[in-house]
């Protein structure tokens, strides 16, 4: 029998299940692997905003993790949420220690535009992070804050992108545009290509968890062991589906339809 594809998720919580370790769980298993979790920070959030955040100690974080690496070895991690320069340093200092592809989403704002990053830990996250990441998946303003280049045009995408590969040592970049304008184009670079995900922009409010649930379904594709590239691809497609259903649930910005993909428009 072919292996089960099992994928854990390292992050952060919402309560109101949009985001977070929430949303990673629920596409691990619309995407069809088993999904686990260690979970970083406990946040009191909903569609509205991060109302207090209380921090996991590393010690808790280390022993979550040692025991889904001694029972259940994923075939990949996707990392969110990790708030304090310490988090960094232990998970990556763990992670290093195997060999699974890290799609690493580097989570500084929630939708609603509240912190959820310390300043420091954006040094560290190059440092440490990025270098054993096979993907990083960035919104526009996250890359900006990685890279220093300023991104609002596709042209800024692909030059932050590239930085984040060739000199920042990420194996594969994704600058997402969702906060673009009038379009939604991601674009991809891996292997020194450029690849423009695109899909159709929905006007609407309810975004709530579109990164997390992006980023996890490309880490549930690496875990079937679908290639990097057509992995990408599908998880543009899934959340697609999953922005184009929207479930009108929540006071602010709503969370996505993660069951979108089986409904028809
Ligand atoms: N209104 C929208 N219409 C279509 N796609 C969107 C929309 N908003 C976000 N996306 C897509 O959702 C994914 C997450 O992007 P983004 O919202 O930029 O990330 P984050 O949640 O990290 O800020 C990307 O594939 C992006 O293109
Ligand atoms: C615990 C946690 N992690 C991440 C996000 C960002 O969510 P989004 O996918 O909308 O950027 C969030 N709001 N909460």
């Amino acid at each position: 029998m072919a292996e089960i594809p099992k994928v854990l998720s390292i992050a952060g919580t919402d309560p109101t299940g949009g985001a977070g370790i929430h949303a990673d769980l629920k596409t691990f298993q619309e995407v069809g692997a088993y999904g686990m979790a260690v979970i970083t920070s406990v946040v009191a959030q909903n569609t509205v905003g991060v109302k207090d955040v209380w921090h996991m100690e590393n010690e808790a974080i280390l022993k979550q993790l040692e025991a889904v690496l001694e029972d259940i070895r994923p075939q990949a991690v996707k990392t969110g949420m990790i708030a304090l320069p310490s988090m960094i340093e232990s998970i990556t200092d763990r992670l290093e220690r195997e060999n699974l592809p890290i799609i690493v989403d580097p989570v500084m704002v929630a939708t609603s535009g509240d912190s959820l990053m310390d300043k420091e830990t954006t040094e560290l996250m190059i440092n440490r992070l990025l270098p054993i990441a096979e993907v990083v998946t960035p919104n526009m303003e996250e890359a900006e804050k990685l890279t220093g280049v300023n991104v609002s045009t596709i042209k800024e995408a692909e030059k932050a992108a590239r930085l984040l590969v060739d000199e920042m040592g990420a194996g594969a970049a994704v600058v997402k545009g969702g906060h673009a304008k009038d379009t939604a184009i991601d674009v991809l670079y891996y292997k020194k290509e450029f690849i423009h995900l695109t899909a159709d922009r929905f006007d609407t409010k309810h975004t709530h968890g579109t990164g997390c649930t992006f980023s996890a379904a490309i880490a549930a594709n690496r875990a079937k062991g679908i290639p990097v590239i057509k992995s990408c691809e599908l998880a543009k497609e899934f959340i697609t589906k999953a922005i184009s259903h929207p479930l009108n649930i929540g006071h602010g910005s709503g969370p996505v339809n993660h069951w979108g993909r089986f409904l028809e428009k």
